[in-house]
């Protein structure tokens, strides 16, 4: 446990870094995956074995949870770690992009966002003050400002609107924010894929002050090239004392080029989504479990790997469980998926401190394109 919110950087590769966040729930190694906990769950996982994984901190959703069980309800049973049983950190994202994507009505004005429940239909609110006042009510050792976050492609004039607006939620954030020992507040970088408007998101947001940054209105459909080319100006131009989290990231080739930018934190629902549809990420790709060609053979998913799925059971069987809709098969593949996730980001972390950032990015891709895993 610590009393102080604080990052170190322990070592550069690069531009790639190595360092660790301590919260008040304990200490994130980094580069670090976040797994998705959306419903205060991991969906098919028990948060022993997620922390098995080696994941050391999770993401807890606050427009899922506000709509269902009520972050006042969370709140009176002690916080969203007593209740979902996770004594590590949690990084709580402050609803507005999930809105955006999943709420059946909403509507953007300068005090916040007005939408219609997906679950019931009933009319919500989230502002800079309501959001980080749940995400309070949860505990959340990291919380996330309001934003706003435009799909993409969007004309500029639109993603300057967005930025702006979300530079003044981000303030409205900071003055909502309750500063405790040991928890703090990330700003969200906004931008689109503009080099301009991503500097002025920077100084915007540095000026107001965080504990962390993260790089927001990315993974929306402008492809990996364009991501990179806008991790390319916008982390050099970041606090390099804090914490650098790019958001909704990504496939692991996504997390070893972003990592190569001097990205810090990820999180993403692939892994653990793409568990529940077959689907496995290997060092050497990914491996789709409901392909007959599975039927027959006697191998693990990745004869390296060490995780439960690996060390005890064959394709044969994952097949098998996953033609008959058997919820172990979802268990093991997100076990196997997650386990891989850490793996790499593990092996990240070992090759920043090694200065073997390069080689290892190489023998990631020269592994990937063996192909027919
Ligand atoms: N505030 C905020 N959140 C963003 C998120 C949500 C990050 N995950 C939260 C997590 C909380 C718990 C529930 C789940 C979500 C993003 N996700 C993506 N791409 C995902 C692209 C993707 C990747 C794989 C599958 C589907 C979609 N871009 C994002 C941009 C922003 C942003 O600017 N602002």
């Amino acid at each position: 446990m610590t009393d102080t919110f604080k990052f170190e950087l322990l070592g550069t590769d690069g531009k790639a870094r190595r360092g660790r966040v301590h919260t008040a729930h304990g200490a994130i190694n980094t580069p670090a995956f976040m797994p998705v906990g959306t419903a205060a769950t991991v969906k098919a996982m028990m948060p022993e074995s997620v922390a098995e994984t080696g994941a050391e901190i999770l993401l807890g959703n606050t427009y899922h949870l506000m709509l269902r069980p009520g972050a006042e309800r969370i709140e009176k049973l002690g916080g969203l770690h007593k209740f979902m049983n996770w004594d590590k950190p949690i990084l709580t994202d402050s609803g507005g992009f999930q809105v955006m994507s999943l709420a059946q009505l909403r509507k953007i004005t300068e005090d916040g966002v007005r939408f219609r429940s997906h679950i019931d239909g009933a009319y919500y609110d989230l502002t800079p003050e309501s959001s980080t006042e749940i995400q309070r009510q949860l505990d959340a050792d990291i919380t996330m400002c309001f934003d706003e976050c435009p799909a993409l492609p969007a004309p500029k004039e639109r993603v300057n609107e967005a930025m702006q607006l979300s530079m003044r939620w981000a303030r409205r954030s900071r003055e909502a924010f309750t500063h405790r020992p040991g928890y703090g507040q990330f700003g969200i970088v906004q931008g689109g894929t503009e080099k301009d408007l991503r500097e002025e998101s920077v100084e915007k947001l540095t000026e107001i002050g965080f504990e962390g940054y993260a790089i927001g209105g990315l993974a929306v459909g402008e492809g990996q090239e364009l991501m990179f080319s806008t991790l390319d100006f916008t982390t050099p131009v970041m606090p390099t004392d804090k914490p650098r989290y790019l958001m909704g990231v990504g496939k692991p080739d996504d997390l070893v080029g972003a990592v190569a930018r001097g990205v810090d934190m990820f999180d993403c629902v692939l892994p653990s989504r793409s568990g529940r549809t077959a689907e496995a990420w290997t060092r050497r790709g990914s491996v789709n479990l409901r392909n007959a060609r599975h039927k027959d053979d006697p191998r693990p998913l990745d004869e390296n790997c060490t995780c439960p799925c690996c060390k005890n059971y064959s394709r044969a069987y994952l097949y098998h469980l996953t033609k008959t809709k058997e919820i172990l098969g979802l268990m093991l593949l997100t076990w196997h998926n997650l386990h891989y996730y850490q793996e790499l980001m593990a092996g990240m972390r070992t090759a920043i401190e090694e200065e073997t950032f390069d080689k290892f990015v190489v023998d990631f891709h020269a592994l990937r394109e063996q192909g027919d895993i």
